[in-house]
């Protein structure tokens, strides 16, 4: 086996009303360095020096598609590095779960094609709105339905990211449960109109529009508001410092700002200083999703 070394983004699923089914990549990465060896040695953040390789969620993923594919994976030299922050709203679960799949694919030969590892990716995590930025890179938007995604890339977007990450963690599920089990059909049509008016905003680069339609999401946002630290200060500061809308990363606790291009600092700098407690950034958007060489 020669020596690898997979690349994985982080991604912001939902964008406000795409509920599970939007999600960008952005230039923070989870990366693998992977080389045969004697005996199996994981070097990660997430493993102490006494803990098994066994436990580690990437050996559990990549174990799993080798097995579906009749193979075994061979003893490996791995070194994890990751700038992705966990259970923060960062997509880290799926950049993970990518991570593991392309673990298998490229130390079994497996020739797994872009589709597999999303159907494959898609499985594990529940939803497609983190898997598919994360392997395919850019804004995507995504539906499962029978089992069977579709999906599409957006034009590259004109647009600054910043993003407000706390210290402290949210874990989807948690994040899941306090989300009506449904709505009604009143309810469910005006968000979808919400949802179809940022995508058509988006893909119009009527940039404005999509923010102040990102900011009415009906789907998940009003019941998730009161797990997110400062969600009603960090949407009036940045909207006052010229970001276009701003909402929950994916699950949260992370929140992100769509800001004009060039104009990512001047939302950035004042709510780093409102918000010291906070990593306040700006991203880029990824557009070349799961990497490998
Ligand atoms: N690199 C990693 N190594 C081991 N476990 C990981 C890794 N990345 C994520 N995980 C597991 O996934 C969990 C976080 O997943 P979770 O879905 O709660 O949040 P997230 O994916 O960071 O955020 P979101 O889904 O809202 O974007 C971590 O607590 C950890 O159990
Ligand atoms: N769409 C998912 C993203 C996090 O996995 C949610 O909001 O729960």
């Amino acid at each position: 086996m020669r020596p690898f070394r997979i690349s994985v983004p982080a991604s912001s699923a939902n964008i406000g009303p795409g509920f599970d089914s939007m999600g960008l990549a952005v230039n923070l990465y989870l990366t693998l360095e992977v080389t045969q060896s004697e005996k199996w040695e994981f070097n990660s953040p997430s493993l102490t020096s006494n803990d098994n390789v066994e436990e580690h969620f990437i050996y559990q993923i990549a174990k799993k598609i080798a097995e579906r594919h009749h193979s075994t994976l061979p003893t490996c030299k791995i070194t994890e590095t990751s700038d992705i922050p966990l259970a923060r709203g960062l997509g880290s679960s799926a950049s993970a779960i990518l991570a593991g799949i392309e673990l298998a694919n490229q130390a079994c030969e497996l020739h797994l094609s872009a589709e597999d590892k999303l159907q494959y990716g898609t499985e594990i995590e529940g939803h497609p709105d983190n898997i598919a930025p994360a392997l395919f890179g850019g804004l995507i938007i995504s539906t499962l339905t029978d089992n069977e995604i579709n999906w599409l890339q957006a034009p590259a977007l004109d647009v600054d990211l910043v993003i407000y990450i706390p210290d402290v963690e949210l874990k989807t599920e948690a994040a899941r449960q306090v989300l009506p089990d449904s709505y009604s059909r009143d309810h469910a049509a005006t968000a979808s109109g919400i949802s179809n008016l940022v995508v058509a905003a988006l893909l119009s680069s009527d940039y404005k529009l999509a923010g102040k339609m990102m900011e009415q999401d009906m789907f998940h946002e009003s019941y998730r508001s009161e797990l997110i630290p400062n969600y009603d200060l960090i949407r009036k500061e940045a909207k006052s410092h010229g970001a276009y809308g701003t909402v929950i990363s994916g699950a949260g606790p992370t929140m992100i700002s769509f800001a004009p291009k060039g104009g990512g600092q001047t939302v950035a700098e004042p709510l780093q200083a409102l918000l010291p407690n906070y990593r306040v950034g700006v991203l880029e958007i990824d557009m070349q999703g799961l990497t490998v060489e």
